[in-house]
Formats: C-alpha cells, structure tokens, sequence
C-alpha cells in the first residue's frame, strides 16, 4: 500500500471535522474520495499531505509514518490543493523553476521540459500564469506537482470549473500518470469517478461511509449506480432513495 490512514482524527478547535478514518490507496490506481460539501476530504488531503497536521491516528506515506519523517514523506508527494494557489506574477517557466529548486531537482531544465509537454503547456510557457485561462492555471499546477515525479499524487477537485475539453485533458493525464503512481483524487463529478478510478471511498460527516472497488459496486450495491449510492449514503434522511 502506498497511502496507509489508520483512525485518523482531525479537529479544529473543539470542531470534529475528521472522525476515525482508515483506507488504504494502491499504487497504479487511482482512489475517487468522495463526500458532500463539509464532509473533511479537503482536511483528510492537506493531512496527507503535510499541509497541517493530524490530531490523532496515523498516516503513512509509502511506508513511512508522516508525522515521524514529515519531510522525507513530503518527497514522495505530488499535491493539487483546491482552488489551486499559484504565483500569479510569476512566468510559467519561471515559476517551474522555482519549484524545482525547491526540491532540487537534478538536470531541472531537462524535467522542466518534460513536464511541460506532458502537461501540454509548450504555447505558453513564456506567459504570465496570470494571463493565463483556468484550464491553463490548472495544467500549471499539475506541473508544479509532478516535477519531482512523486510516488504519490493528491488531487483536491483538479478539474472543478473546467470546460468539456479542458476536463477532457486533464482526466487523461490523470489516467496516463495513475499508471505508475498512487492517485487520490477528491471531485464531486461522478462521471469522472466512473471515467478514470478503480477505488471509491465515500466521507460523510467525518466518517467513512463507503469503500470498494468500483468495478464491486453492482455487487456490493445491487440496483444502485454511483449517483444513487452517494445520494443513499449522505443525503439528509428525506432524500434519500
Ligand atoms: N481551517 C478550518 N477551521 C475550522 N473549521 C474548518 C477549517 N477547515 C475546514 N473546517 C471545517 O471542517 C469540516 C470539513 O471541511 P472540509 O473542507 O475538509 O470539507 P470538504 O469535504 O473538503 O468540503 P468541500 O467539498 O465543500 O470542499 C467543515 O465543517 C469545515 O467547516
């Protein structure tokens, strides 16, 4: 397993927003980690990815426990956070340099320049990020993650707001990365879980509600697709079919 999460306990305050999860996540696989708006999958992913820390349980990335070697963990981790904060002063190019300094990359210009044709940023990377369309910000921030070509990527709703093309795009390089990588990928597009992810892991209020193999689920939930099941498992009582 590459994504190990045991009990996992997050609060804010005296706020309980993540309440004693575990699942697993598998390399050459892509995990579609799922849950209403407030249900902790943005909490759970910053967790994973060392932004903040747990409040109990353990997490280990890889094999190693995050929290006895944050910064080794932080090596084997490629992060997409929401919203997708970049340096919007910053040129394309610039701004991978940048990043791969941080990580010290070896013969940067030659990954710089991989990573910008597989993300298909070639017309722009003499642009400014801020000139820059969504779908463009959002291949920039792909980048930035896969630069130093980690083990593990964690993607939080990578194509929210998106055109058709552009969403089309970009699941496909998700697809195209996920085979020699971990991928764990938080969305609210249920097409684009049945699309691209081999696991499903449904949070509700905290809590881990759901977590199968989709190509399980007519098994394990017979009469119900995806969109049904999400709805049956975390619409309030009154709607749920
Ligand atoms: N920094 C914070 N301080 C206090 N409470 C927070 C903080 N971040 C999140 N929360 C709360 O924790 C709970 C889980 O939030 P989280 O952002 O993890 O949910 P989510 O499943 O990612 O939701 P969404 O789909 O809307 O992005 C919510 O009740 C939220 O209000």
């Amino acid at each position: 397993m590459c994504i190990q999460v045991a009990n996992l306990f997050k609060c804010y305050g005296k706020h309980p927003a993540v309440k004693g999860i575990s699942f697993n996540a598998r390399p050459g696989r892509v995990l579609g980690f799922l849950g209403p708006n407030g249900a902790g999958k943005s909490t759970t992913l910053k967790i994973l990815s060392g932004s903040i820390p747990l409040t109990a349980g353990q997490v280990s990335i890889c094999g190693l426990d995050i929290q006895q070697n944050s910064l080794a963990t932080r090596q084997y981790i490629g992060y997409l956070p929401e919203n997708n904060p970049l340096y919007l002063d910053m040129y394309v190019h610039e701004a991978l340099t940048f990043v791969a300094e941080m990580h010290h990359i070896v013969r940067a210009h030659e990954r710089i320049a991989e990573v910008i044709s597989l993300t298909g940023l070639e017309a722009e990377q003499q642009k400014k990020i801020g000139q820059l369309s969504k779908g463009y910000r959002q291949r920039v921030g792909f980048a930035q993650a896969i630069l130093h070509d980690p083990e593990v990527l964690i993607l939080d709703e990578p194509t929210s707001g998106l055109d058709p093309n552009q969403l089309q795009d970009i699941r496909l390089l998700i697809k195209q990365l996920s085979s020699q990588k971990t991928v764990l990928l938080s969305t609210h597009i249920m097409q684009e879980v049945e699309a691209i992810c081999d696991d499903v892991v449904i949070i509700h209020q905290g809590q881990i509600v759901a977590d199968f193999p989709l190509n399980e689920l007519a098994a394990m939930y017979p009469g119900h697709r995806l969109e049904s099941l999400f709805m049956r498992l975390t619409g309030p009582p009154s709607t749920r079919i």
